[in-house]
């Protein structure tokens, strides 16, 4: 007869009960550990029987097609299908704003951008959207929320955090909705949940917890703070997650006064599977578990020890991703030795393959060709270019009370666009796109910023385009108006960490120069707030901050010339000047260039 557990009638405890049974102890290991696709091996998958697999930042198969993804992912399930045991393997991937590691997927705005729209509806639509286009790969988890709250725009991730205010971070958390599907109102809390094995993906919520909040925003730094505020302010969206379902937690690389989040067992098992009830499972961040023996010794020495301390803390999988067999060891070795308590052990192992039968994987475990096409379709475009609509602040209309200067005028004679940002849509999109950091230039299918303007403009309109405007062409005249787009070039984590928020490339200048002579309108194309002196401000007739709003450029025309208005407000804090930081909605003295909430509709100036 059929063992239970690959019984798709059976209750998913039984089944979970069934397979831990007849596990051996290196089995059990095995499925707590996520290795790199490059080392995801015949050995690795169906000797040794690896649990997960994942594609780091910027690693991709092939030509990055969908069907290089698709061929690939079937290629490992098929030899973990071939273990002993025949459990399949979980492929993880950040999908954080699309399927953005894969050429030709819909790239949507980034956190940043969906917290200036505060549409929950809008973000479950976009979870929606990308689970398709990540099922449609063959992968079925994406590392996503980063419901990260952002505390200090000198944060390299800034960008992947909804906003610094942990109500409207926790509002956008419906995102897990989309992703996972809804789970019945009689859902149990804490429980994994996941809807449509064919259209829906595993949710990660990240980065388990206070990422958002070190000191003076060092990306995996310290969160100095007490526990009411690290519970008020940065565990507060996990319980909204936690409460769709969300599948999987990953803990973040930072500490919470001087305790690494990676070992702490506070945190990790009292708090999180203990007081929340989390009851997925818990993985750890890229070589997250290295860094436990700093600073005493050096990053990924003492492996053993920083498996016994990560490993008893409460973490359920590690993201190891290259020394699978010598963790493998290590953790056997551990539970023989007693360090490691079997029931521990036993824990993970529930937690990981909980996680499995409810994702269908045992069911499905290959991709789906039929949604192939889905990915980058027509309707995710109208879709991202809604969200970049809606994510648009407008800053400055207009130099009086009077004449507001946006919408701009189509049927004009002349017009310029300048500024580094204004034609390329790597710069667009900003980190985690294609690249681990994001590039320049036409890295996939997309609608620049420029394009958007000249599809826009009246057909008799001249678009004079130069990336950094020369004098002469500012002092040739006849211009009716000047768009002038600027901002910071793609980064993600600490290659993002910043002392100094001015404008890239002489920003600032390129502005003056245009605005001393033509009526200036300047787009900010960023993951965060940067300085616009007042003398800067003073000169430009209008301001918008785009933040990375992906390949859907046409929804910045939507509302440059009034099809849609403005409706975005600033989720986090537009500071006056870096001394300021931090500076938070709710900051005695709170004395911001432009408050939390801030945007202005095309009516106002
Ligand atoms: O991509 C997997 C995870 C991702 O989910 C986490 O949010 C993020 O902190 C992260 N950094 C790296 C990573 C960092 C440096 C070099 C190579 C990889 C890998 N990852």
């Amino acid at each position: 007869a059929m063992p239970p557990y690959k019984d798709a009638s059976a209750l998913v405890e039984v089944r979970v009960r069934d397979l831990l049974g007849r596990m051996t102890l290196r089995e059990k290991a095995a499925q707590m550990a996520q290795i790199e696709r490059t080392v995801a091996s015949a050995r690795a998958l169906t000797e040794l029987g690896a649990g997960s697999v994942l594609n780091g930042g910027g690693s991709a198969p092939g030509d990055r097609s969908p069907a290089c993804w698709a061929d690939m992912v079937d290629g490992m399930q098929r030899l973990a299908l071939s273990s002993r045991l025949g459990v399949p393997i979980l492929y993880g991937t950040d999908a954080v704003h699309g399927h953005n590691n894969v050429f030709g997927a819909t790239v949507f705005p980034h956190n940043v951008g969906l917290g200036a729209a505060r549409d929950p509806e809008l973000v479950r639509r976009i979870g929606e959207a990308t689970a398709l286009e990540v099922r449609a790969t063959g992968i079925k988890w994406t590392f996503a929320p980063c419901v990260a709250v952002c505390r200090d725009p000198r944060w390299g991730r800034c960008y992947e955090s909804y906003s610094e205010d942990p109500e409207m971070v926790r509002s956008l958390a419906t995102i897990v909705t989309g992703l996972q599907g809804e789970p019945p109102a009689d859902h149990p809390h804490g429980y994994p949940f996941l809807g449509s094995v064919r259209e829906k993906v595993l949710a990660c919520a990240k980065h388990f917890v206070g990422d958002g909040g070190t000191d003076r925003g060092i990306n995996e730094g310290n969160t100095i703070c007490s526990y009411d505020e690290l519970e008020d302010i940065h565990m507060a969206p996990y319980l909204d997650c936690m409460a769709q379902g969300v599948a999987t937690v990953m803990a973040s690389h930072s500490k919470w006064n001087g305790e690494r989040l990676h070992s702490c067992r506070c945190l990790l098992t009292d708090v999180l599977k203990g007081k929340l009830g989390f009851k997925g499972f818990v993985i750890s961040d890229w070589k997250g578990i290295d860094k436990i023996c700093e600073p005493r010794a050096p990053q990924g020495s003492e492996y053993r020890y920083c498996i016994a301390q990560s490993v008893n803390a409460g973490m359920d999988m590690i993201m190891i991703p290259y020394r699978f067999e010598e963790f493998l060891e290590h953790l056997v070795s551990l539970v023989e030795t007693g360090e490691i308590p079997l029931s521990r052990i036993d824990d993970a192992v529930e937690r990981i393959l909980r996680v499995k039968f409810i994702s269908g994987v045992f069911e499905h475990p290959f991709s789906d060709p039929s949604l192939l096409d889905i990915i980058g379709c027509k309707e995710h475009r109208l879709l991202a270019r809604e969200a970049v609509r809606k994510s648009m602040v407008l800053l400055k209309n207009g130099k009086n009370q009077k004449e507001p200067f946006l919408p701009l005028v189509k049927n004009v004679k002349r017009i310029l666009v300048t500024g580094t940002h204004a034609d390329d849509i790597g710069f667009q999109c900003g980190g985690w796109t294609v690249g681990w950091n994001g590039n320049s230039g036409k890295i996939t299918p997309g609608t620049s910023i420029l394009e958007a303007i000249k599809e826009s403009v009246g057909v008799q309109t001249e678009v004079v385009y130069e990336a950094c405007a020369t004098e002469a062409t500012i002092e040739s005249g006849e211009f009716s108006y000047a768009v002038v787009v600027v901002g910071e070039v793609p980064y993600s984590e600490t290659v993002g960490d910043r002392t100094d928020l001015s404008i890239p490339f002489n920003g600032s200048d390129l502005i003056t120069r245009v605005a001393s002579t033509i009526p200036t309108l300047v787009i900010v194309v960023s993951g965060r707030p940067l300085d616009i002196e007042t003398q800067v401000l003073e000169k430009i007739d209008a301001l918008v901050a785009a933040w990375l709003p992906g390949t859907e450029g046409m929804g910045i025309a939507d509302c440059l010339f009034g099809y849609q208005d403005f409706v975005g407000k600033l989720p986090v804090t537009w500071h006056r000047s870096v001394d300021q930081l931090p500076i938070n909605s709710g900051d005695a003295n709170y004395d911001p260039l432009f408050p939390v909430g801030y945007g202005l509709n095309m009516f106002q100036s």
